[in-house]
């Protein structure tokens, strides 16, 4: 029986970056992926949507400006983008598993294996791989599972991947669909939204069990991005609750229920279902491996599962499913077996773009998540219509808020900005966190002109009462209040 010193099952981006930072230690890894090289990270995911992204954002621009000169928009073929966007996986993908038959010509030649196969724990420490080429076993001295998560379906909706679909399914249509209904309005429904309407062949309707779309962000960002939807077409379904959604006629009937009572019926060429995603453990190991599971997922100890050499990390484990969160997991797993990390694991200052219409970026506490812990907290906006990078642009929408601890310290607890180059100006925010800083750094810092960034100081400037513009002057631009149970009043230096 081959013996290694790592055994990572699942070649998504944390099953990647768990087998990588192996090889630094000089272990014997292998690598296990029973379908893709980089998983959801690359197909069917955020590589390829955000590709999709890319060019509906192009398509959409370009087709603005030609309507400004009264010039018709040439027709985009949904064929012509789905070839580019498998360009786009197809070169990742390659660059991972070169990168990997690269590696045998280098100092780590002996050190890494990849196979092909399905992989389950037979026990703690020997792991059944099957392929193609039939069934073997090998011995792990430690294991990382890293087998991501797949789109969770509800029982009562036929999905069949061709009509009724799932992200999986989404990108392999043949044509722009006339119409198209969204089931769940989290990040993948409004960022699926957002590419559709934006190619504008799509009427896209967009429902959410709550009575928002992007339930979890906060309401002033949440209104940029409704406006921008609706005037793009979007029809978003408020207050009201999915009856049933069928198969008819290979088109997709669905009944809402509205607050009064009243129903109605609408009929749309596909559906797309984005309800959130589960975790891949099914069938990974026999009774034998007695690995604890929460309602989430598996329970892990940064990272480490209730089997001592037995790790999890990425979709798997039962908290934020991003690529960054995946890698940083990988990271710190493998370097928790065989070294000593430098620091906890810490999600505070995980940075997030939706890519949306304009995109959204983020790092740390929200409004809404502040308040749900009983925060009291200051909070600054600016409106992109003070930054001159933005005037330059010729687009104003968009605005920047910081939220800061309300102490003397001023900790800064997160950021939002949701606008043009939003996600270039929050990793200085993100770093100031993971460093438990203040925030007098960032408004002596000088930064270069004209950027959004500077919107990113002046925030910081006003809270510290002494930025350019005064919030009592340009108020509806700028506010510098304090939030305390709910309660807002502004900060008067
Ligand atoms: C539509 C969409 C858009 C997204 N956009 C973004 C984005 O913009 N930014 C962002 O940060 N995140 C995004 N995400 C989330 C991101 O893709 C995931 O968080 C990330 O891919 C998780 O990485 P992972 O390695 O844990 O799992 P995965 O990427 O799911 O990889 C797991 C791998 O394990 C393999 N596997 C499973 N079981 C076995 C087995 N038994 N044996 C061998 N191999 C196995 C699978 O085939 C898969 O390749 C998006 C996701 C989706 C679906
Ligand atoms: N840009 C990014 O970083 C990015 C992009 C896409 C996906 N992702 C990751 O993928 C994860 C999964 O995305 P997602 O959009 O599927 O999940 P999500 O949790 O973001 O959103 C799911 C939405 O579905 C709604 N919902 C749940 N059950 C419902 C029901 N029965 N009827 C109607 N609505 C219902 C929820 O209220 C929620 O708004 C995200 O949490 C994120 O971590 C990240």
């Amino acid at each position: 029986m081959t013996k290694y010193d790592l055994v990572v099952i699942g070649a998504g981006p944390s099953g990647y970056a768990a087998a990588m930072r192996a090889l630094d230690f000089k272990k014997k890894v292998l690598l296990i992926e029973k379908n893709n090289v980089g998983g959801a990270g690359v197909t069917n995911g955020a590589l390829s949507s955000k590709t999709w992204w890319e060019i509906s954002r192009e398509t959409h621009l370009i087709n603005k400006n030609l309507k400004r000169f009264n010039l018709k928009a040439p027709d985009v073929s949904f064929k012509e983008v789905q070839q580019e966007v498998r360009g786009a996986v197809a070169e990742r993908k390659q660059l991972l598993t070169d990168h990997m038959d690269l590696l045998k010509n280098s100092q780590f030649s002996d050190l890494l294996d990849f196979k092909k196969g399905s992989a389950k724990l037979l026990n703690e420490h020997e792991i059944e791989i099957t392929s193609d080429g039939g069934k073997e076993v090998i011995y792990a001295e430690y294991v990382v599972l890293a087998t991501g998560s797949r789109p969770r379906k509800l029982p009562e909706i036929p999905i069949d991947e061709k009509v009724i679909l799932t992200s999986d399914g989404i990108e392999q249509m043949d044509d722009f669909p006339e119409s198209m209904v969204i089931l769940g309005a989290g990040v993948i429904g409004c960022e699926f939204a957002t590419i559709f309407s934006g190619f504008g062949k799509t009427k896209v309707h967009l429902i959410d069990k709550g009575d928002r779309i992007l339930p979890f962000e906060d309401e002033d960002i949440v209104k940029v991005i409704e406006r921008n939807m609706e005037n793009n077409g979007v029809l978003i379904h408020r207050n009201s609750q999915l009856i049933r959604m069928d198969i008819v006629n290979g088109r997709v009937e669905y009944e809402l229920e509205y607050d009064d009572g009243s129903k109605e019926v609408f009929n749309v060429e596909r559906a797309l279902v984005s309800v959130g995603r589960i975790p891949n453990y099914e069938n990974l190991w026999a009774d034998a491996v007695p690995i604890t599971l929460n309602k989430r997922g598996i329970e892990d100890n940064e990272t480490q599962t209730s089997v001592s050499n037995i790790y999890a990390v990425g979709d798997i484990t039962a908290d934020i499913a991003l690529v960054n969160v995946g890698e940083l997991e990988g990271r710190h797993a493998v370097e928790k077996i065989f070294g000593k990390p430098q620091r906890k694991l810490v999600y505070e200052n995980i940075s997030t773009i939706m890519f949306l219409n304009p995109e959204v970026a983020g790092v740390g506490l929200n409004e809404t998540q502040a308040k749900a812990k009983g925060i009291a907290y200051k909070v600054v906006t600016l409106d992109y219509a003070c930054i001159p990078r933005a005037i330059a642009k010729r687009n104003t929408q968009g605005f920047i808020k910081m939220l800061v601890t309300n102490d003397d310290a001023m900790k800064i607890l997160g950021m939002r900005v949701v606008g043009n180059h939003a996600s270039s100006a929050i990793q200085a925010v993100a770093l100031l966190i993971s460093m438990d800083k203040g925030i007098e750094e960032l408004a002596e810092c000088v930064h270069p002109h004209p950027s959004i960034t500077e919107g990113i100081q002046e925030c910081v400037r006003m809270v510290m009462g002494k930025s350019l513009f005064k919030p009592s002057a340009l108020t509806g631009k700028l506010s510098c209040r304090t939030c305390n149970e709910g309660v807002y009043e502004n900060i008067i230096f």
